[in-house]
Formats: structure tokens, sequence, C-alpha cells
């Protein structure tokens, strides 16, 4: 079974849009597990735009009340504090989500858009995974599908990757002569991470169209799948959304 873990970051926007707490972040978080979904994402950033700490703090709280729902907090160790944004590290060892996803974004990037150069930040990033791991926390690094770069995930201690899909995307979305060798990559890297003992994660811009393939990626254990979803969910209800992402994952 490849795991369905939502993202919420596009609700927590819309409700940042105004005053108050409508949409209530943790209210949706709980309509997606109630509808299968194995688990919660969010991906707090330092200016806050979505996500903020106390949603991270309410939403660890949702998936320890319920049985098998993971919650996975994703972003940049590096990046913040600012304002009243703790920083990533003080914020997950506070809330101990099952799974910490590194994410090497600037400060100011409109979204995630490439993974970790392992040779420039393996060093630094080593400590702090080997510190999410004394604290139970499971540590996945987003990544591109290069084989060096997989190789340095394992030496640096990762217990996963997550495979960076937004190429993927863009060439089905495209029909691009590329899809066939971007995908290729992504099974190989996959298969690369499995035989080093890397669990392999996968997200971005993965929707009901290009999930179909991607959902055979060789060891898939877990997508995580926001913007999409959410727009989806506008038309067809955010619970036949999550059930209509399960199907798709499930080869129906
Ligand atoms: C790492 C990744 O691909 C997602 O977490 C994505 O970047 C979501 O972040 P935004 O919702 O801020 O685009
Ligand atoms: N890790 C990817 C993620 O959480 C969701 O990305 P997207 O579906 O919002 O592009």
């Amino acid at each position: 079974m490849i795991a369905l873990s939502v993202n919420l970051n596009k609700i927590a926007l819309i409700r940042n849009s105004r005053e108050g707490n409508y949409p209530d972040v943790v209210a949706h978080g709980r309509v997606c597990l109630e509808a299968g979904a194995q688990g919660l994402t969010v991906h707090p950033r330092p200016d806050q735009r979505h996500i903020r700490p106390d949603d991270v703090r309410a939403l660890a709280e949702l998936c320890r009340s319920r049985e098998e729902a993971e919650f996975n907090v994703e972003g940049n160790p590096f990046a913040g504090p600012l304002k009243d944004y703790p920083g990533l590290m003080p914020l997950v060892l506070e809330t101990k989500p099952d799974q910490c996803t590194l994410v090497p974004d600037s400060n100011d990037q409109l979204t995630s858009d490439h993974g970790f150069d392992l040779e420039r930040d393996g060093a630094r990033l080593e400590p702090l995974i080997a510190q999410l791991k004394d604290a139970n926390i499971r540590v996945s690094l987003f990544m591109d599908p290069e084989p060096s770069q997989i190789k340095l995930a394992k030496e640096v201690g990762a217990d996963r990757i997550e495979l960076y899909t937004g190429p993927y995307a863009e060439a089905v979305k495209h029909q691009s002569d590329e899809l066939e060798s971007i995908f290729a990559a992504h099974c190989a890297a996959a298969e690369q991470a499995c035989q080093l003992g890397l669990g392999v994660n996968a997200g971005h811009d993965l929707n009901l169209i290009n999930l179909p393939r991607y959902r055979t990626l060789p060891g898939l254990q877990e997508v995580s799948i926001g913007h999409a979803l959410t727009v989806d969910a506008i038309s067809m209800g955010l619970e036949n959304a999550v059930t209509a992402y399960l199907n798709c994952l499930a080869g129906n």
C-alpha cells in the first residue's frame, strides 16, 4: 500500500486570507483522516504565509489521538527563526511528528523546486538528522533523482528520501519528450534507495492525471499531496477528493 499524506498548506493559505479560523485547518485534517488518508503533512515556512506554529502543535495532537495517523512536517532546518517562527528544528523537536522531511528551500521561495545538494549541505545536515532520530522522528530528505546524491543521503543518516516530482509533473502536463527519461531516472533512484535501505516517498504537484503512472514507482511508500488535492476538493468535496486519490493510489 502507498500511504497518502494530505498536505494542508493550502487550507491554511485560505484561512490566512482573513482574520479568524475559517476554514479550520485541524477540522479539515480530521476529515482527511476520517476519509482514509494515512497521514497529514504540513510545510511551515518562516513567513507563515500558510501553516503557523500553532497549526503544527494542534495537528500533532490530532495525529497522536488517532491510531495509525502519521504526521509529517517538512521544511528547511536552516531557515528562520523569523519574527514568531521559532525555526523548524525547535518546532519539530517540540511537537515530535512521526516524520520530518528536510527541504532546501530559501526563506522567500514561492514553493519547493529542488532537492538537496548533499556535497554542499551534507556535513551540516548530519548532526541535525542524528538529533531528530534521537527524538524518535523518522528523517526524510527532499531529493532529486541523482545517483551520487541518493548515495550521500544514506551516508548522512537519512531513513528515507522524498523524490521531488515537480519536473515529472511538468513533463506529464506538457506531454514532453523528456517524460520517459525523467520517469526512468525516478525509477532508478527509487531502486537505488531501496538497495541502500532507504525508504522512498515522493511529492510535489502530483495529481489525479500524473499519479496513475507515478504510483508504479518501485518501492514507493508514501506520497504527500496538497495543492492539486485541495483544488479537486473545491469541485468534489474534501472527503470525495481524498477517496479519489486513495483509489488512484490503489490502482482502481
Ligand atoms: C516539499 C514540497 O514539495 C511541498 O512541501 C511543497 O513545497 C509545499 O509547499 P507550498 O505549499 O508552500 O508550496
Ligand atoms: N511534499 C510534497 C507535498 O507535501 C505537497 O506538495 P503539493 O502537492 O502541494 O505540490
